[in-house]
């Protein structure tokens, strides 16, 4: 913990896995921070089959690169919406980085087109921060039955004759948070008492933060098909990150197919996308003092 006076120690944090393209993502999100001139640096935490030419890439583009262990999925039979979200649960792993007292995650598939280093100050201490998430495409539900989603709980009231409505629940694309080995902890064994659901960590993570999650308004994360789902909701012109998330929308895979894919607001964000991370940026920035001066032989054959 900070003493009096002591700035926070505060970084922003990713996660990659694996040898695919994700890798883009990162790159793209890294260029995003630094372009609208992020105070705080980007903490890539990365899987061991992250290789090697990925990791340099990064360090070249001036990302702290952190090597952590997967944590595995809780025992039992894989309910995974999509079979990837299984190494998902190694996200966890950044709550051991107590070497910082704030971080706000991102996912790969994220883009800053805005700064929004006024995050971490708008979590307060305890809490886990983050935004609501949309409920719409959840059909293994019964608000999806029903039609009730959070993003608008006044369009189809909920129906307590099926219990209690849910509780507020997040997307976990992107939070801030406080590292701590003890929570950690704790988070370790409830994991192991927990079992696979649809959306993996996502939903463990709203289990274990139920009564500490701080919601901010989707334009620190906003799903791609919020857009269509809930438009009243969307003012794009306010929107600071956008979350490449809905099925054929990541700009690195993106070929136009799919539903909703033919969307013009769609198309125009992932241009937007592409012309962050076609934005050539100086990568290098040598934070040693030159005081001496080198001369180098001319060999071209010119006095
Ligand atoms: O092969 C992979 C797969 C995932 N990732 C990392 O894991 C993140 C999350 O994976 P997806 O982008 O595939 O997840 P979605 O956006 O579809 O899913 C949402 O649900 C997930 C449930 O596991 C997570 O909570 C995720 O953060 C949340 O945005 C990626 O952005 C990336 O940072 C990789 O590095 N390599
Ligand atoms: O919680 C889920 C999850 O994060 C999915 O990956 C995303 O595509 C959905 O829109 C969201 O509701």
């Amino acid at each position: 913990m900070p003493q009096q006076g002591e700035e926070k120690r505060r970084a922003f944090v990713t996660f990659l896995a694996g040898d695919g393209d994700y890798i883009k993502g990162v790159i793209g999100l890294s260029k995003s921070l630094r372009l609208v001139d992020s105070r705080y640096k980007l903490i890539v935490s990365v899987l061991p089959d992250v290789p090697r030419r990925h990791t340099d890439l990064l360090l070249a583009h001036g990302c702290n690169v952190r090597s952590i262990q997967p944590v595995l999925p809780p025992p039992g039979v894989c309910a995974f919406a999509w079979p990837r979200y299984a190494i998902n649960y190694s996200k966890l792993r950044m709550w051991e980085f107590e070497d910082y007292d704030q971080l706000l995650y991102l996912d790969a598939d994220m883009m800053v087109f805005e700064n929004i280093d006024e995050l971490f100050d708008l979590s307060p201490p305890g809490f886990l921060t983050a935004v609501k998430d949309c409920f719409c495409d959840w059909s293994h539900t019964p608000q999806f039955t029903l039609g009730y989603c959070q993003q608008c709980p006044g369009r189809v009231p909920w129906n307590f004759a099926l219990g209690e409505p849910p509780k507020p629940y997040f997307n976990a694309g992107m939070f801030v948070f406080e590292p701590s080995s003890k929570t950690f902890g704790r988070m370790m064994q409830a994991l192991a008492e927990n079992h696979p659901t649809p959306f993996a960590e996502q939903d463990f993570l709203n289990l274990f933060f139920q009564d500490a999650f701080r919601p901010v308004p989707n334009a620190y994360n906003l799903e791609m098909a919020m857009l269509w789902r809930h438009p009243e909701n969307v003012n794009l012109d306010k929107t600071k990150v956008i979350h490449y998330c809905a099925a054929g929308s990541k700009p690195w895979a993106y070929t136009g197919e799919g539903a909703n894919m033919d969307r013009e607001d769609v198309k125009e964000l992932v241009r937007k996308w592409w012309g962050v991370y076609n934005t050539p940026l100086i990568i290098f920035k040598l934070d040693i003092d030159v005081k001496y001066t080198i001369t180098i032989p001319c060999t071209c054959g010119k006095k």
